[in-house]
């Protein structure tokens, strides 16, 4: 019998050369060369030249990767300062990610981890989307989901004790409130509910729903959106046979009893989601893009411009998250 195919390798992105990115990514590279596979897609000057082989293609990287960081290069206009975020090398950092994205699709790349995006930079540049979640659905969007998956896209927040999952995402809190519908809560809640089933291998998944208002609108009297657009997608959720409870008032729904009786926490907004994720996980957490027809992970954390080139930025969450692709890819169904 032949051995099994070793998988393809993962795609790193850039991310903000000024930010943490590239010196997490060569810690990352440090930790895990006996371990896993990635090439980055960056501007080598990023990189200590005797640390690195220049690679021409994904399928270079696995022989150089246990004595090299694999660096398929990509030229930035701009030599990057650490510390200091330049709109000037916005379309790199972008076409990093849209390579990794294709290498993705195409099967040369198993996954794409991402580094991460000074969002401000990009948009002044022009960029138009808040964020890699909004532009990796919009670079998938005409590929194939995986037969029975729900497109998203969904982010979730997974650490080792808590799994968080915002329904809007990189919105304003007044326009988030604004947008928040029952069909959005619903399509989040099932892919979410469909992720934990079959790439973390939780049988019956339970769905803890929080609510949008204070104490869940106390009965319509901090507010109605709790009762007349929360509570009817609980009701079609569990009438598809998902285990979803609340709506839950979100300052009591993560304290340690409360979360033994939920996989993962489906919340309104963004920091209802993040801030507990973040909190009780900053260094092991995982961003992941459910949804997608690729599997895509990142950091955490951002930036950290006041910290990037100081030798003091932990890699650990992104040595999670290259984990967390690696082992998704390996319970990935065909
Ligand atoms: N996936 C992505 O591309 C993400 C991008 N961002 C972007 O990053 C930029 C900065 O965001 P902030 O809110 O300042 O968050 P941040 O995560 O960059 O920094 C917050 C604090 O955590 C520290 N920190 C972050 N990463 C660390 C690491 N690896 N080791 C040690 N300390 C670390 C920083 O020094 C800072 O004190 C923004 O433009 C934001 O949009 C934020 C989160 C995720
Ligand atoms: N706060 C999380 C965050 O901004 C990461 O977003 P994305 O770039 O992964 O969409």
């Amino acid at each position: 019998m032949p051995a099994p195919l070793a998988p393809a390798p993962l795609a790193v992105t850039m991310g903000e050369p000024g930010g943490v990115g590239p010196e997490i990514t060569l810690a990352a590279w440090e930790t895990l060369r006996k371990d896993s596979v990635f090439f980055v897609i960056a501007d080598p000057s990023l990189f200590p030249a005797e640390k690195i082989a220049l690679i021409a293609r994904p399928e270079e990287a696995a022989s150089v990767f246990t004595n090299k960081l694999p660096v398929l290069p990509l030229e930035m206009p701009v030599i990057a300062t650490p510390g200091a975020a330049s709109s000037s090398n916005a379309d790199a950092v972008i076409e990093s990610i849209t390579r990794a994205v294709a290498f993705a699709l195409s099967d040369a790349a198993s996954g794409v981890v991402t580094n991460p995006i000074q969002k401000s930079a990009l948009i002044a540049a022009g960029f138009k989307f808040p964020g890699h979640t909004e532009f990796l659905a919009d670079l998938t969007k005409d590929a194939a989901m995986p037969v029975g998956r729900l497109r998203g896209p969904v982010m979730m927040l997974a650490g080792p004790e808590l799994k968080t999952v915002p329904v809007t995402i990189h919105q304003s809190v007044i326009e988030a409130a604004r947008a928040l519908n029952t069909d959005m809560i619903v399509q989040t809640a099932t892919v979410t509910a469909q992720a934990l089933a079959q790439e973390f291998g939780v049988t019956a998944p339970r769905l803890a729903i929080s609510g949008l208002n204070p104490h869940a609108g106390e009965a319509g009297a901090l507010g109605r959106e709790d009762e007349e657009i929360i509570a009817p997608a609980i009701a079609a959720l569990r009438a598809s046979a998902i285990d979803a409870r609340g709506p839950l008032p979100a300052d009591t729904m993560f304290h340690a009893e409360a979360r033994t009786t939920y996989d993962a926490a489906i919340c309104m907004l963004h920091d209802q989601a993040l801030i507990p994720a973040k909190t009780m996980a900053f260094h092991d957490a995982v961003n992941i893009t459910l949804g997608l027809p690729i599997i895509r992970t990142s950091p955490d954390h951002g930036t950290a411009l006041d910290i990037a080139g100081k030798g003091v930025a932990r890699a650990d969450s992104l040595i999670a998250a290259i984990k967390m692709a690696a082992a998704m890819v390996a319970h990935r169904t065909p």
